[in-house]
């Protein structure tokens, strides 16, 4: 069983305007969307829409908070947050001329007690597995992304910042950093396919069993103790991008799960995210088509 842990969670809402963006007047959007949204609530509704035991804990609070529960609990997936007296974050994607800008809060200042309170319902659930993602609100310590690696007997995935990523000081199972966080994790050049897979290949080093390098267009590395296997992301008609990473990470999760080898998780993983990023949102899109496009995914060992 999996449990997600959110410091940080969001209402995502996706605006779409039939113009580009432009200062100084008022832009009308032609539609909004409203999404529970934060990296490990993305992936505990995607793992939930692909019928995995999952649980998703961490902070939430105000009116945003209530509705994050709700859209979540609507679509099924389980929930166990703590409750903070701060109101959780409302994160904006704008989708204009072809164009995605993204307007994220830092959040509400929150107390690092409750850190305890969270760390007693992870324990409470008793998982295999634990993913920790996104960003700390003001107020809690990378130390409290550690906390959780160390809380218990499970293996810990972390799906954060680079410049956090390169700071934590506890053992991973896996981290699942984007193309610029590697960049920011090791310094390295990774402006090529080879660069980054050497960068993933060596930032394991760190104190990660594996190190799943998301590269958006390009596809996607993971580095194991034993190889490098890269996969070619699909060619697919793009809408938007937001929660990509989470998805990428829900099929590898999925498939490891479900005992499958790193090269079949990695295939999931990329077909997962491709049907996330051919619909507006991070809301849950259809899977039943994740068995067929897993089977046009090369992969290839470097
Ligand atoms: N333009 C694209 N075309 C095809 N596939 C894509 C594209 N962008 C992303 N993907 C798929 O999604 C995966 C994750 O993408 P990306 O590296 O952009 O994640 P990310 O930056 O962590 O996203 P986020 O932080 O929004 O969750 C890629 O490995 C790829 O499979
Ligand atoms: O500000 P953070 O915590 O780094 O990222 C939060 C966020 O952008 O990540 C998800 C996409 O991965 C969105 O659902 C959410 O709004």
């Amino acid at each position: 069983m999996i449990v997600t842990v959110t410091y940080n969670p969001a209402v995502d809402q996706t605006v779409q305007f039939d113009e580009p963006m432009e200062p100084d007047r008022v832009m009308r959007a032609e539609s909004a969307r409203y999404d529970a949204g934060g990296k490990g609530i993305n992936v505990a509704q995607f793992l939930t829409a692909m019928d995995k035991p999952c649980v998703a804990t961490g902070l939430a609070g105000g009116f945003t908070g209530r509705f994050v529960r709700e859209d979540m609990q609507s679509g099924g997936v389980e929930t166990d947050f703590t409750e903070i007296e701060g109101i959780t974050r409302l994160n904006t994607t704008a989708l204009a001329d072809s164009e995605e800008y993204k307007l994220n809060l830092n959040g509400p200042a929150v107390d690092r007690s409750v850190v305890d309170a969270v760390l007693e319902r992870v324990r409470a659930h008793d998982p295999d597995w634990v993913l920790v993602g996104g960003s700390l609100p003001p107020g809690l310590e990378i130390a409290d992304i550690d906390r959780v690696a160390t809380a218990g007997d499970w293996e810990t995935v972390v799906d954060v910042e680079g410049t956090i990523l390169r700071r934590l000081d506890a053992r991973y199972s896996m981290c699942k950093p984007n193309r610029h966080e590697l960049g920011d994790a090791t310094d390295a050049d990774v402006s090529t396919l080879e660069g980054c897979a050497r960068a993933a290949g060596s930032f394991r080093d760190q104190g990660f069993d594996r190190v799943l390098a998301s590269l958006g267009a390009d596809g996607a590395v993971l580095a194991t103790g034993d190889q490098l296997l890269y996969a070619d992301a699909l060619d697919i008609d793009v809408v938007d991008t937001v929660g990509a990473g989470d998805a990428l990470l829900s099929g590898v999760l999925s498939a490891w799960e479900a005992g499958q080898s790193d090269e079949a998780a990695l295939k999931t993983g990329v077909a997962v995210s491709s049907l996330l990023v051919s619909q507006a949102g991070t809301g849950v899109p259809s899977f039943d088509a994740v068995d067929s496009l897993r089977d046009e995914v090369a992969v290839r060992t470097l």
